[in-house]
C-alpha cells in the first residue's frame, strides 16, 4: 500500500529567500501554477505535499513532509504559508475553494501526526 492523495489543489508555491527578504516562486525562475497534493502514506502514518508544475515537463516544485507540530498559517483567505528546518513555503492558491480545501486536509493531517 503505497501513498494516496488526500486533496489536490492548483496553487503557486512560493519560497521565502530570507536573504533578500523577499518570496521566489519555486522550483522554475518564473512563477507557474502547479499541482499541489497531500500525499498520505498509511502505513507509516506519515504525510507529504507534492507539487508539480502543470507543463508538459511536470517539475516538482515542493516534495515537503509534514512533521507534527508544524505551524499552518492562512496568512491571507488565499496566501498560505508554513515553515520547515530549511524552508518558508507560502502557496498562492488558485482559488478561494482550493484554498479552504487545502487547509482543511492540512489540518487534517497535522492533527492525524
Ligand atoms: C514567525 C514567522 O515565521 N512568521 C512568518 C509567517 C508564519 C507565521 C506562523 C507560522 C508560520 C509562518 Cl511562515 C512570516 O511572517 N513570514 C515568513 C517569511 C515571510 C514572512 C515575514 C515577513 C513578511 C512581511 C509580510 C509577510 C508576507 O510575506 N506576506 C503578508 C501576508 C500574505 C502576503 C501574500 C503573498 C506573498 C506573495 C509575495 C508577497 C506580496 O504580496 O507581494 N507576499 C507577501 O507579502 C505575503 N511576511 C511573511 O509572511
Amino acid at each position: 500500500m503505497g501513498e494516496s492523495s488526500i486533496c489536490q489543489v492548483r496553487a503557486t508555491v512560493m519560497l521565502y529567500d530570507d536573504v533578500h527578504k523577499r518570496w521566489v516562486p519555486a522550483g522554475s525562475e518564473a512563477p507557474s501554477i502547479s499541482r499541489v497534493h497531500i500525499y498520505h502514506h498509511p502505513g507509516a502514518n506519515s504525510f507529504r505535499v507534492v507539487g508539480r508544475t502543470l507543463q508538459a515537463d511536470q517539475q516538482v516544485v515542493i516534495n515537503c513532509p509534514l512533521v507534527k507540530g508544524i505551524k499552518y498559517n492562512q496568512a491571507t483567505p488565499n496566501f498560505h504559508q508554513w515553515r520547515d528546518p530549511k524552508h518558508v513555503w507560502g502557496l498562492n492558491f488558485g482559488s478561494l475553494e482550493d484554498a479552504a480545501l487545502f487547509a482543511h486536509s492540512m489540518m487534517h493531517a497535522l492533527q492525524a501526526l
